[in-house]
């Protein structure tokens, strides 16, 4: 059930946000509740918020006791250049070379603006970042991301804080068919627990959420329900799940076979 990413061993398949929570206590007691191993964290809110109301320091203390590793991100950012600067700064700060990268090109949506995010990837890759890029799910975008050395990619469910879930699973069963072996983790949109299990069921490598544990009404209850959606979905994908049928396919045997095999 162990995973990687950028050679790091993992083996939860929940990747949780720290925004909009409660309280630090409650964002504590959630990712520990998640199993999270993979916290993100926006730079541009921390920045903000200086003096900090001791979040950073309780999300770091809780991935030092679960050995989980922080994956700062540059919400907010809208040009390549913007991406860029902030990423730098989260690898002095965090030191760590991992950034997740968003770049937005629509305000409405959220969308990812394509063209700004691969010319950051290419050069954060260039300058040493192993780079997790948000991402929509067209399938050449995610091709030019590997082209350039991403080694992960984080197609989206839904627009960010959408709660829709899954809007598009052919484009996303598409991505899983097309790009075997690539770690790919639906990141953002997600709004209930199923929605999670059904993007294991396609064979994702993982999920990442935010919105829908931060805003529940029990935000730990919620991680806890998450944590079983997404282990419940990989083990379904892993046991291989049957066939759709267009038609009745009778499960009761009636030609005195108990078994398939002889
Ligand atoms: C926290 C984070 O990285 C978000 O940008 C992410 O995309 C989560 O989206 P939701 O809030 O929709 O789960």
């Amino acid at each position: 059930m162990t995973w990687t990413l950028y050679g790091r061993l993992l083996s939860s398949r929940f990747l949780l946000g720290s925004a909009g929570y409660p309280s630090p206590d409650v964002l504590r007691r959630a990712v520990r509740t998640s199993g999270a191993q993979v916290v993100t964290l926006g730079l541009r809110r921390t920045l903000a918020a200086a003096g900090d109301n001791g979040f950073v320091a309780a999300l770091r203390a809780e991935l030092r006791q679960s050995g989980g590793h922080l994956l700062p991100n540059t919400a907010g950012c809208r040009t390549a250049t913007e991406a860029i600067i902030l990423a730098q700064m989260a690898r002095e700060l965090f030191e760590t070379p991992w950034i997740k990268l968003e770049v937005v090109g629509d305000e409405y949506t959220l969308q990812p603006d394509p063209w700004e995010l691969v010319a950051a990837a290419e050069q954060l890759v260039k300058d040493g970042f192993q780079v997790f890029p948000y991402c929509t799910d067209d399938l050449v975008t995610c091709r030019r991301l590997l082209d350039v050395g991403c080694e992960v990619l984080m197609p989206w469910g839904a627009p960010i804080g959408s709660g829709q879930g899954l809007l598009n699973p052919f484009a996303l069963r598409t991505l899983r068919e097309r790009l075997p072996g690539v770690p790919l983790i639906v990141d953002a949109g997600i709004g209930a627990p199923s929605h999670a299990a059904q993007a294991m069921e396609l064979g994702f490598d993982a999920v990442l959420l935010n919105s829908a544990v931060a805003q529940a009404g029990d935000p730990v209850c919620m991680a806890a329900a998450f944590r079983g959606a997404i282990e419940a979905g990989r083990l379904g994908y892993e046991a291989g799940i049957m066939a759709r049928q267009d038609m009745a396919v009778a499960s009761t045997p009636v030609d005195g076979r108990p078994f398939l095999i002889a």
